[in-house]
């Protein structure tokens, strides 16, 4: 039987996914993804997902923050990093965009207007819908990986640097965010042991399937330059092989635009 998580920092309700995963329910709190550390510090060691209605300090890749109203989704997943992941612990997140495609067309989206964005970004007619934060944390000699996803359900925000999606505005109706998670998470473990049983390649395949950009144009900027070239594929550790004439480029962080 899957032992209880231990609960160091909060008391907040432990509920079970179909999965068998348990989810802590909290009402508020800063981020997700700092309980997820929190609960680390205090001697968790379970997986265990981390759910918030509302998120007040909530933060992204790069610093970047991130805005979540009560309606929208913010989740963290603590797990220790092992098997497949151990050694390329960036597949969790090409997994999560999987099945958040998944997730969403559960909700009502059309297949044909989601697209995945490398890294991990997932679209809805080119608005962005949900982004995932990977974070790896050293405790006590073990490793794990804490696997931080928001979605827009209810509500997008007004950014100016790139279009927003929220499955509200897609489809007319939010799906419940507790629920909802519950979908991913299922199709979430279903991609992981598929890294398990078979390696990154089915995951490779399927994303480039969904991805955008791929074959084509596109630019990336990275922290000191931005590059132009042609969007090749990914490498075996989901590196992102940008072509510029003859000179190929294989790219481990950056932010695409097509
Ligand atoms: O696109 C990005 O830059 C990633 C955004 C990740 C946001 C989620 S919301 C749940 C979890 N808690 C956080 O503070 N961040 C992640």
């Amino acid at each position: 039987m899957r032992k209880q998580p231990q609960q160091p920092c909060s008391r907040a309700p432990v509920k079970a996914l179909s999965s068998g995963l348990p989810l802590q329910v909290h009402d508020s709190l800063d981020s997700t993804s700092l309980e997820a550390l929190r609960y680390l510090d205090g001697g968790g060691r379970d997986p265990v997902w981390i759910f918030a209605r509302l998120q007040t300090a909530g933060y992204g890749r790069r610093g970047r923050s991130w805005q979540q109203q009560t309606g929208n989704l913010a989740a963290t997943l603590v797990m220790p990093l092992s098997g497949n992941l151990a050694s390329q612990p960036a597949a969790a997140g090409f997994a999560l965009s999987l099945a958040l495609a998944a997730a969403l067309e559960q909700s009502g989206v059309k297949p044909r207007d989601i697209q995945l964005k490398w890294p991990n970004d997932v679209l809805i007619d080119g608005g962005k819908v949900s982004g995932i934060l990977l974070e790896r944390h050293m405790v006590g000699g073990e490793t794990f990986l804490a696997v931080g996803v928001g979605v827009n359900l209810a509500y997008k925000p007004d950014l100016p640097d790139y279009p927003t999606a929220s499955v509200n505005e897609a489809t007319g109706s939010a799906p419940d965010p507790e629920a909802f998670l519950d979908s991913l998470d299922e199709a979430f473990q279903h991609w992981l042991a598929l890294l398990e049983r078979q390696g990154f390649a089915p995951l490779r395949d399927a994303w480039l399937e969904r991805a955008g950009g791929v074959g084509r144009q596109i630019t990336v900027r990275l922290p000191n330059e931005t590059l132009h070239g042609v969007f090749e594929g990914l490498d075996e550790t989901g590196a992102l092989i940008l072509r510029q004439g003859e000179v190929i480029s294989r790219i481990n962080t950056g932010d695409v635009f097509f």
